[in-house]
Protein backbone atom coordinates (compact mmCIF):
# COMPACT_ATOMS: atom_id res chain seq x y z
CA UNK A 1 0.00 0.00 0.00
CA UNK A 2 1.43 3.34 -1.07
CA UNK A 3 1.91 5.77 2.06
CA UNK A 4 0.62 9.12 1.58
CA UNK A 5 2.90 11.67 1.94
CA UNK A 6 2.50 14.30 4.85
CA UNK A 7 2.08 17.70 3.46
CA UNK A 8 5.17 18.94 5.94
CA UNK A 9 7.47 16.74 3.75
CA UNK A 10 6.84 18.91 0.92
CA UNK A 11 9.35 20.99 0.76
CA UNK A 12 12.03 17.34 1.06
CA UNK A 13 10.44 15.26 -1.25
CA UNK A 14 13.07 15.40 -3.88
CA UNK A 15 15.48 13.48 -1.08
CA UNK A 16 12.64 10.10 -0.93
CA UNK A 17 14.54 7.22 -2.05
CA UNK A 18 17.21 5.46 -1.83
CA UNK A 19 20.62 6.58 -3.25
CA UNK A 20 24.13 4.95 -4.19
CA UNK A 21 27.54 6.88 -4.74
CA UNK A 22 30.89 7.38 -3.56
CA UNK A 23 33.00 9.69 -1.55
CA UNK A 24 35.93 11.38 -0.24
CA UNK A 25 37.06 12.15 3.02
CA UNK A 26 39.91 13.04 5.15
CA UNK A 27 41.13 15.42 7.94
CA UNK A 28 44.32 16.71 9.30
CA UNK A 29 44.93 13.95 12.13
CA UNK A 30 43.94 11.41 10.04
CA UNK A 31 44.54 9.98 6.04
CA UNK A 32 42.53 10.60 3.53
CA UNK A 33 40.36 7.89 1.76
CA UNK A 34 37.68 6.93 -0.67
CA UNK A 35 34.32 5.77 0.35
CA UNK A 36 31.07 4.17 -1.26
CA UNK A 37 27.70 4.82 0.11
CA UNK A 38 23.83 3.92 0.52
CA UNK A 39 21.98 6.71 1.73
CA UNK A 40 18.00 6.06 2.37
CA UNK A 41 15.70 8.75 3.09
CA UNK A 42 11.91 7.02 3.43
CA UNK A 43 9.02 8.13 5.40
CA UNK A 44 5.95 6.59 7.12
CA UNK A 45 3.02 9.16 6.77
CA UNK A 46 3.93 11.61 9.81
CA UNK A 47 5.67 15.01 8.86
CA UNK A 48 9.67 13.41 9.51
CA UNK A 49 12.26 11.95 6.96
CA UNK A 50 13.61 8.45 7.96
CA UNK A 51 17.15 8.84 6.94
CA UNK A 52 20.19 6.09 6.88
CA UNK A 53 23.31 5.76 5.68
CA UNK A 54 26.06 3.15 5.44
CA UNK A 55 29.59 3.54 4.07
CA UNK A 56 32.81 1.04 3.48
CA UNK A 57 35.90 1.71 1.97
CA UNK A 58 36.92 2.33 -1.34
CA UNK A 59 40.17 0.82 -3.23
CA UNK A 60 41.66 2.16 -5.91
CA UNK A 61 40.27 -0.89 -8.26
CA UNK A 62 36.61 0.75 -7.24
CA UNK A 63 36.22 -2.41 -4.98
CA UNK A 64 34.00 -1.93 -1.64
CA UNK A 65 36.02 -2.74 1.39
CA UNK A 66 35.82 -2.82 5.25
CA UNK A 67 32.24 -1.27 6.36
CA UNK A 68 33.05 2.69 7.85
CA UNK A 69 30.50 5.08 9.22
CA UNK A 70 26.92 4.56 9.54
CA UNK A 71 24.89 6.84 10.79
CA UNK A 72 20.68 7.16 11.13
CA UNK A 73 17.99 9.68 11.85
CA UNK A 74 15.03 12.06 11.39
CA UNK A 75 14.80 14.92 9.62
CA UNK A 76 11.73 17.23 10.60
CA UNK A 77 10.80 20.10 8.50
CA UNK A 78 9.13 22.99 9.68
CA UNK A 79 7.38 25.98 8.39
CA UNK A 80 9.11 28.63 7.09
CA UNK A 81 11.86 26.33 5.54
CA UNK A 82 13.55 25.60 8.46
CA UNK A 83 15.06 22.16 9.27
CA UNK A 84 15.47 19.77 12.21
CA UNK A 85 17.77 17.47 11.70
CA UNK A 86 18.56 14.38 15.01
CA UNK A 87 21.66 12.37 13.88
CA UNK A 88 22.87 8.98 15.54
CA UNK A 89 26.12 7.52 15.32
CA UNK A 90 27.43 3.63 16.81
CA UNK A 91 30.51 6.01 17.64
CA UNK A 92 28.82 7.08 20.81
CA UNK A 93 27.79 10.70 19.04
CA UNK A 94 24.15 12.27 18.83
CA UNK A 95 24.38 15.45 16.73
CA UNK A 96 20.75 17.78 16.77
CA UNK A 97 21.45 20.05 13.55
CA UNK A 98 19.06 23.25 12.71
CA UNK A 99 18.84 24.19 9.15
CA UNK A 100 17.34 25.82 6.04
CA UNK A 101 15.65 24.14 2.65
CA UNK A 102 15.91 26.61 -0.09
CA UNK A 103 15.14 25.01 -3.31
CA UNK A 104 16.57 21.54 -3.48
CA UNK A 105 19.54 22.47 -1.59
CA UNK A 106 19.87 21.64 2.31
CA UNK A 107 22.47 23.54 4.54
CA UNK A 108 22.55 22.52 8.51
CA UNK A 109 24.92 23.21 11.43
CA UNK A 110 24.39 21.87 14.69
CA UNK A 111 22.76 23.12 17.67
CA UNK A 112 24.12 20.21 20.03
CA UNK A 113 26.50 17.11 20.04
CA UNK A 114 26.01 14.91 22.75
CA UNK A 115 28.57 12.52 23.70
CA UNK A 116 29.18 9.29 25.45
CA UNK A 117 32.11 8.81 27.73
CA UNK A 118 34.43 7.15 25.30
CA UNK A 119 33.09 9.03 22.28
CA UNK A 120 35.76 11.11 20.03
CA UNK A 121 35.63 15.00 21.25
CA UNK A 122 33.29 15.83 18.25
CA UNK A 123 32.09 19.23 19.24
CA UNK A 124 30.29 20.49 15.39
CA UNK A 125 29.50 19.91 12.38
CA UNK A 126 28.02 21.30 9.26
CA UNK A 127 26.09 20.03 6.03
CA UNK A 128 25.49 20.72 3.11
CA UNK A 129 22.71 18.68 0.62
CA UNK A 130 21.74 19.54 -2.66
CA UNK A 131 20.92 17.84 -6.33
CA UNK A 132 23.43 18.29 -8.86
CA UNK A 133 21.37 17.48 -11.68
CA UNK A 134 19.84 14.38 -10.78
CA UNK A 135 22.97 13.26 -8.31
CA UNK A 136 22.28 14.11 -4.57
CA UNK A 137 25.56 15.30 -3.51
CA UNK A 138 26.72 16.56 0.08
CA UNK A 139 29.70 18.00 2.04
CA UNK A 140 30.22 17.54 5.62
CA UNK A 141 32.35 19.68 7.68
CA UNK A 142 33.70 18.52 11.11
CA UNK A 143 35.38 20.29 14.42
CA UNK A 144 36.69 17.53 16.45
CA UNK A 145 39.74 16.37 18.14
CA UNK A 146 40.73 20.11 18.58
CA UNK A 147 40.44 21.01 15.09
CA UNK A 148 38.01 23.65 14.16
CA UNK A 149 35.51 23.11 11.82
CA UNK A 150 36.30 21.83 8.58
CA UNK A 151 36.07 19.27 5.55
CA UNK A 152 35.62 15.74 6.98
CA UNK A 153 33.75 14.42 3.82
CA UNK A 154 32.03 14.96 0.16
CA UNK A 155 30.37 12.47 -1.74
CA UNK A 156 27.70 11.97 -4.94
CA UNK A 157 25.02 9.71 -5.05
CA UNK A 158 22.65 8.59 -7.75
CA UNK A 159 19.17 7.48 -7.46
CA UNK A 160 18.80 3.78 -7.09
CA UNK A 161 14.96 3.85 -6.44
C1 LIG B 1 30.26 8.99 5.39
C2 LIG B 1 30.53 9.00 6.68
C3 LIG B 1 31.91 8.90 7.28
C4 LIG B 1 33.00 8.19 6.85
C5 LIG B 1 33.11 7.29 5.63
C6 LIG B 1 34.06 8.46 7.80
C7 LIG B 1 35.31 7.90 7.74
C8 LIG B 1 36.32 8.12 8.64
C9 LIG B 1 37.62 7.48 8.60
C10 LIG B 1 38.05 6.43 7.55
C11 LIG B 1 38.33 7.96 9.63
C12 LIG B 1 39.79 7.59 10.00
C13 LIG B 1 39.94 6.26 10.60
C14 LIG B 1 39.01 6.02 11.74
O1 LIG B 1 39.20 6.66 12.81
O2 LIG B 1 38.06 5.22 11.58
C15 LIG B 1 37.49 8.89 10.35
C16 LIG B 1 37.85 9.57 11.47
C17 LIG B 1 36.99 10.35 12.22
N1 LIG B 1 35.71 10.67 11.92
FE1 LIG B 1 34.69 10.09 10.29
N2 LIG B 1 33.61 9.34 8.76
C18 LIG B 1 32.30 9.62 8.49
C19 LIG B 1 31.46 10.43 9.20
C20 LIG B 1 31.79 11.06 10.38
C21 LIG B 1 30.89 11.82 11.19
C22 LIG B 1 29.43 12.11 10.84
C23 LIG B 1 31.59 12.24 12.29
C24 LIG B 1 31.14 13.05 13.47
C25 LIG B 1 29.94 12.98 13.98
C26 LIG B 1 32.94 11.74 12.14
C27 LIG B 1 33.96 11.94 13.05
C28 LIG B 1 35.22 11.43 12.94
C29 LIG B 1 36.23 11.62 13.94
C30 LIG B 1 36.10 12.39 15.24
C31 LIG B 1 37.36 10.95 13.49
C32 LIG B 1 38.70 10.79 14.20
C33 LIG B 1 39.66 11.87 13.97
C34 LIG B 1 40.88 11.64 14.83
O3 LIG B 1 41.02 10.54 15.38
O4 LIG B 1 41.66 12.56 14.94
N3 LIG B 1 33.03 11.04 10.97
N4 LIG B 1 36.27 8.98 9.70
Amino acid sequence: METELHPALEPVKFLLGQWEGAGVGGYPTIESFRFGQEISFSHIGKPFLIYTSRTWRLDDEGNLGMPLATESGYWRPQPEGRLEVIIAHPTGIAEIYLGEITGTRVEMSTDIVARTETAKEVTAGKRLYGLIGEDLGYAYDLAAEGQGLQSHLSAQLKRVS
